[in-house]
């Protein structure tokens, strides 16, 4: 059995879900764990002078339950799909990509928690700038939704600092232009899983090739297909 971890973070808006739920749709045995889906109960979460709750910090989340369900994953794809939330409905599979099986894991903060960041096979790293990100976010409608100001108050500091900190150690990440189209952004990250899906050895089967030589040599090789 072959696994794959694959991890789309970035800035906030930057169209993280958007990309995860496409790689989903056409990767078969795949499942997508979003970060987001782990926030502590708002209760939970520190409230700055300002009345901004904290919550582009990694303590608003719960990093723990996160990492049970990656570990539940690593210990049984096959099972962990049969009770995933986001189930595939994906194309066939060939006989080949049976036995590969595919976890997306995004979220705004999935670098930079270490013990997750390291069992991230691929790193992509969406962002988009100031004026678009902030335009996005004026669009959507949290819970709770964003108080006045919360944006340039909170969000948009709070990512720098914790893109910095990623810079400085996280070193395999790749970085996508968010203000691509939904479709040039996919076709390049999944061009890019491909090559590597490609390149995992599958099963190893034992090819013993007894060599009638003048010599009457025998020799042994592992074949990877
Ligand atoms: N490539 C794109 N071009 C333009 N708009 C996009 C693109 N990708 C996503 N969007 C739009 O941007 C908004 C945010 O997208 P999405 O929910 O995928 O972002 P996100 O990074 O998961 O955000 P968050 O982490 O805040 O939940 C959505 O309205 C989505 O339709
Ligand atoms: N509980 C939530 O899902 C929640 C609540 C308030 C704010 N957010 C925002 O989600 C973004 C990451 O996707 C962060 O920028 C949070 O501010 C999420």
């Amino acid at each position: 059995m072959r696994q794959l971890i694959i991890g789309i973070g970035g800035v906030t808006n930057g169209g993280k879900s958007t990309l995860a739920m496409s790689l989903h749709a056409r990767i078969p045995n795949s499942c997508v764990i979003a970060q987001d889906t782990f926030f502590k109960d708002n209760s939970l979460v520190p409230v700055d002078s300002r009345g901004f709750t904290q919550y582009d910090v990694i303590d608003s989340l719960k990093m723990d339950e996160m990492m049970c369900e990656v570990r539940a994953w690593q210990k049984d794809p096959a099972a962990f799909q049969d009770s995933c939330r986001l189930r595939s409905q994906c194309p066939k599979m060939s006989e080949a990509a049976a036995d590969m099986y595919t976890l997306i894991i995004e979220g705004f903060l999935i670098y930079n928690y270490r013990p997750l960041n390291e069992l991230i096979d691929m790193k992509y790293f969406l962002h988009i700038p100031y004026e678009i990100c902030k335009e996005r976010r004026c669009l959507r409608t949290y819970n709770p939704p964003d108080p006045c100001g919360y944006f340039d108050g909170h969000v948009w500091p709070m990512y720098l600092k914790n893109r910095n900190e990623i810079e400085d150690t996280v070193s395999d990440l790749v970085y996508l232009d968010g203000t691509q189209s939904r479709e040039k952004i996919f076709a390049n990250v999944y061009k890019r899983i491909k090559m590597e899906m490609d390149k995992m050895p599958g099963k190893t089967y034992l090819c013993v090739l007894v060599l009638h030589l003048n010599c009457k040599k025998q020799s042994k090789m592992h074949v990877h297909v």
